[in-house]
């Protein structure tokens, strides 16, 4: 059964919009930051490494966002060019905003968090004006992020490229992505996020995400079939809920809910799960996989980069990912 149809005859198969930053990761894992003294220095934001994703398992991608006019926006430009993705509508900050830093916490396989930098970030300094609706009409996805959402000019700038994707036949892919150091508010973020939400086709997030969406509506049992119903009257084909380890369940609006096995992984830190999902789930859709393969494609991406040091760096090729489930299919793998 097909849910979502691509418009095939676009040259550019995937487009992201939002988030370029660093990740700068502790080298020295399983202790706290305060005992932490070096870090790997990666490209990073969610929307970047799901683009670098797609990229890695052989897609044409583009970038759309704003980096800072500095050293860090650069390293930015020159990593995405190397791994051939678009970036003539990645526009360059003249006002000297900074590059966004997340440094990374590993305690343990289990506990990690993101320590932020963003104050004056240049990629929430995206405006309407500079995003190209000639890229967005050649594109067969276009990808937005929720943390592009929280400010003004970057969220004018999100519902611009949402309209230029409806007008052009993009399939509009939602990761929520919610970040909530860049919000004001809870009512505000819910209130964007529901209005984004309303204009895509396929969306993803945690139960904790969709939670917050939720705010304003009544689902005390945190039932994903009902949090998934609201928006098959919107514009959606396929709605994911994702938890964590547990895996995920993708409804879509015939009320049948799919799940696919997730793989054991020897786990490094917890971060990047969900970008390289998305990147495997999105792939397998495009190749006109079921459902269930796309998941179990995305959740053993998952795998591949919660067991590695990186999330953008480690997003895994094609052979690498059917490797990967044939390793665990043969029991060579077993969870950490
Ligand atoms: N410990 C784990 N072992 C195996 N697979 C995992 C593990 N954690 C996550 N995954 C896989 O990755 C998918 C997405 O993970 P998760 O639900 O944690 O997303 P997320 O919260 O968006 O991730 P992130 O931490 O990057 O924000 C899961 O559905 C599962 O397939
Ligand atoms: O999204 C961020 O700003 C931090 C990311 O770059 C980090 O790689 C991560 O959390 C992945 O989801």
């Amino acid at each position: 059964m097909t849910y979502v149809t691509f418009p095939l005859d676009k040259p550019l198969d995937f487009a992201a919009i939002g988030r370029l930053c660093i990740d700068l990761n502790a080298n020295e894992i399983h202790r706290p930051m305060e005992e932490t003294m070096t870090f790997t220095k990666y490209v990073g934001g969610s929307p970047a490494n799901i683009t670098i994703g797609m990229a890695r398992l052989g897609l044409q991608t583009a970038f759309i966002g704003k980096i800072a006019n500095d050293q860090m926006g650069r390293f930015i430009e020159d990593y995405l060019q190397r791994n051939r993705i678009e970036t003539t509508n990645v526009v360059t900050d003249q006002t000297g905003a900074v590059t966004g830093l997340a440094f990374t916490e590993i305690k343990s396989p289990t506990d990690c968090s993101i320590l932020m930098y963003r104050d004056n970030a240049a990629d929430l300094l995206l405006t309407p004006a500079e995003v190209q609706e000639s890229l967005i009409a050649r594109a067969k996805v276009l990808l937005i992020s929720g943390t592009a959402l929280a400010q003004s000019p970057s969220r004018e700038a999100v519902f611009q490229a949402l309209s230029y994707a409806k007008k052009h036949g993009a399939v509009i892919v939602f990761d929520l992505d919610y970040r909530p150091y860049t919000w004001k508010s809870a009512e505000e973020t819910a209130t964007y996020y529901n209005l984004a939400a309303e204009k895509c086709d396929i969306i993803l997030g945690t139960r904790e995400e969709f939670d917050m969406m939720e705010r304003f509506e009544t689902n005390p049992e945190k039932d994903d079939r009902i949090t998934a119903a609201k928006w098959f009257d919107y514009s959606a084909k396929i709605v994911i809920i994702k938890h964590g380890k547990e895996g995920s369940i993708a409804y879509t609006p015939d009320g049948v809910g799919h799940r696919a096995k997730s793989f054991p992984a020897k786990v490094v830190k917890t971060f990047g799960a969900g970008d390289s999902y998305a990147a495997g789930f999105i792939y397998g859709i495009m190749q006109g996989w079921t459902i269930e393969k796309s998941m179990e494609y995305g959740s053993a991406a998952a795998c591949i980069v919660i067991s590695s040091h990186s999330c953008s760096d480690a997003m895994p090729t094609a052979a690498q990912v059917d490797d990967y489930i044939e390793r665990c299919n043969r029991g060579e793998i077993t969870a950490s």
